[in-house]
């Protein structure tokens, strides 16, 4: 019996709306989204309200795939809708500054279920430095599914109005871009989207950065998507896609798309999510201030790095408008695929692995891991480096990530010594570039 003498909690989830009118589970109740913060993004991130009835610090687990009960209760079965993922959901559109949040079983599961609102003729354009994954997805869609893909330079706005027309359905960016950080002016590009095509739909992946970062809905994008196997969750140990919007209209057709497919995260994975976030603050904090220390590390040493914390990086002015902060992946290269792949076999704390945003740092060679997925060819034509090493910083203590990094430079044969220390062989530095001679 719930307090109204309704059994099975249906009354009492009955009693009590959302703010876009959705009833509330029966037991957590959520924090309210989008109702403008109260505190400060950190804060929020910690902070739930919950009128649990055992009033439990953590969200339980509801385990369940049915719910007893007739027609009309919140929830009936977990892929249509589940407590526990509603909570991480209304907890999600409040950090992310989205009217609604819904949660999937992968980053690519949202970018499917993103991409499922496209018919035959409809025209993409998005980048020519995008995540192996999407480009697999997009170029899927462009095989068998009648869909128009641009990739176009996302770095500059004219390229993109170049292939904008009223058949742009959708504008599908990443910034920065994974592996080659390149960064795109998400106001400026989505306004220009919406005078070519005012029901085109502007998507921003925003798995870089994570909404302790940046907000892209803020900027006038349409929708915000991430794999929060990455940042949100920071261990390496669930997988999960994230969508947030401020339409509703927008909401439902994808809300519709999750439940028809059945992608909604699992009650446990929505639990170890909603476990990752609370961390997200003090975990991106210490990663990017150890991203930006290597960074600083690698090029004062004469490596070409990409990193936007750096002034160096060509759009550094231009992310700084748009973001709070650097993230902590980063990119390098070394002038040959030999030397890198020596490097990423030397380090023992960077472990060799595909993905970013775990505590743990990581090292990885994007086209033999996580962009292999490109064909050679297009990767030559969009100029991937094929030596390019990607670090994803982790949590460490400084000095051993630094440590662990120059070993491996030093045994690798990656660096020639000086009367200071050490170069890179293959030497970028103001007003000179020094090749790499042998090609082992
Ligand atoms: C930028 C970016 N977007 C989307 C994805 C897809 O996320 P997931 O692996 O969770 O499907 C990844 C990595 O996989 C990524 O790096
Ligand atoms: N075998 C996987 C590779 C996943 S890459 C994961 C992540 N986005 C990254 O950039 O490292 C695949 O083919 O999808």
């Amino acid at each position: 019996m719930d307090p109204n003498g309704i059994p099975n909690g249906i009354g009492k989830a009955m009693k009590h709306l959302d703010l876009d009118g959705h009833e509330l589970p029966p037991s957590p109740a959520p924090s309210s989204p989008s109702a403008g913060r109260k505190y400060a993004l950190a804060t929020e991130l910690v902070y739930t309200e919950s009128n649990d009835q055992f009033n439990s610090s953590s969200t339980p687990i509801y385990q369940s795939a049915t719910f007893k009960g007739g027609p009309g209760q919140e929830y009936d079965y977990t892929r249509s809708g589940n407590p526990t993922r509603s909570h991480l959901e209304r907890h999600l559109a409040k950090i992310m500054n989205a009217n609604r949040a819904l949660v999937v079983s992968s980053g690519m599961g949202a970018c499917d279920v993103i991409t499922r609102i496209l018919k035959p003729g409809d025209e993409v354009v998005t980048g020519n430095d995008l995540y192996g994954g999407t480009n697999r997805l997009l170029t899927y869609l462009k095989e068998n599914g009648g869909i128009i893909v641009h990739h176009v330079d996302t770095t500059t706005l004219e390229s993109v109005q170049g292939v904008l027309m009223e058949k742009t359905a959708m504008v599908l960016l990443e910034t920065p871009t994974n592996p080659l950080i390149k960064v795109a002016d998400v106001a400026g590009i989505a306004s220009a989207a919406h005078a070519a095509n005012p029901s085109a739909i502007v998507a921003v992946d925003n798995t870089m950065l994570s909404p302790y970062l940046a907000n892209p809905l803020d900027l006038g994008a349409d929708v915000v998507y991430e794999s929060g196997t990455k940042y949100l969750s920071g261990h390496h140990d669930v997988m999960a896609g994230v969508i947030g919007v401020n339409n509703v209209a927008l909401g439902e057709k994808f809300y519709f798309m999750i439940n028809s497919t059945g992608c909604g995260l699992a009650p446990f994975d929505s639990w170890l999510l909603l476990r990752g976030i609370k961390t997200l603050s003090v975990r991106m904090e210490k990663q990017q201030a150890n991203a930006m220390a290597i960074a600083q590390f690698l090029e004062s040493h004469g490596f070409k790095v990409r990193y936007p914390g750096l002034k160096s990086h060509p759009q550094y002015a231009l992310h700084w408008s748009q973001a709070r902060g650097a993230g902590a992946v980063l990119s390098f290269e070394t002038g040959s695929i030999a030397l890198s792949e020596r490097i990423v076999e030397a380090t023992r704390l960077f472990g060799i692995s595909v993905s970013f945003g775990c505590v743990n740092s990581l090292i990885s060679m994007p086209c033999r891991m996580s962009h292999a997925s490109i064909d050679p060819a297009t990767r030559k034509e969009r100029a991937l480096p094929e030596d390019i090493i990607r670090l994803c910083v982790g949590i460490e203590d400084l000095t051993d990530l630094v440590d662990d990094l120059s070993q491996a430079l030093v045994r690798a044969g990656a660096v020639r010594l000086t009367e200071n220390g050490f170069e890179a062989l293959e030497h970028h530095s103001a007003g000179r570039t020094t090749q790499v001679v042998d090609e082992p």
